[in-house]
């Protein structure tokens, strides 16, 4: 049996555009897995739905405003790091108010779904670029 380990709950988004393109976010410099890319989202906190986690992520993250009924599930990642094991449900959200900018990130990208694995990201992430790619 495996050795028993923490699962993380980290809400991500894929916000697409009108050309079908999504927004990848490049981690800055000093954090764990810096320099790849991911989708933006972060840590869902205690009393805090995932929706209402993933709302605060993308205000604080690319400063842009959305609400629970633009969110879409589309898929999770279930993936075990060295530490945690990462359970991460994916949304889709296409309407939003404001231009995403780079609060906590080193870089922002849109991308074609086809295109996104051009671009290095987190072992996790595999399986929802195919998912991607699939509704895309
Ligand atoms: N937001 C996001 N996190 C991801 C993705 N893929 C993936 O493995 N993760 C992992 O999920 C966790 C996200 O937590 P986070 O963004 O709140 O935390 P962080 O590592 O930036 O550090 P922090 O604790 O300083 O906020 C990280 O361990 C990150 O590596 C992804 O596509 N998007």
């Amino acid at each position: 049996m495996s050795e028993a380990k923490p699962i993380l709950l980290v809400v991500a988004c894929a916000l697409v555009d009108t050309d079908r393109r999504v927004l990848i976010a490049q981690r800055p410099e000093g954090k764990h897995m810096a320099g790849m890319w991911e989708f933006p989202g972060g840590k869902v906190e205690t009393g805090e739905t995932p929706e209402a986690a993933l709302i605060r992520e993308l205000r604080e993250e690319l400063a842009v405003e959305t609400k629970e009924a633009c969110l879409a599930p589309l898929s999770f990642a279930s993936h075990s790091y060295e530490q945690m094991h990462l359970l991460m449900p994916l949304y889709v959200c296409r309407r939003w108010q404001g231009t995403p900018t780079t609060n906590e990130h080193k870089a922002l990208k849109w991308v074609r779904p086809q295109a996104l694995r051009d671009y290095p990201m987190p072992p996790a992430d595999e399986p929802l670029i195919a998912a991607l790619c699939d509704l895309l």
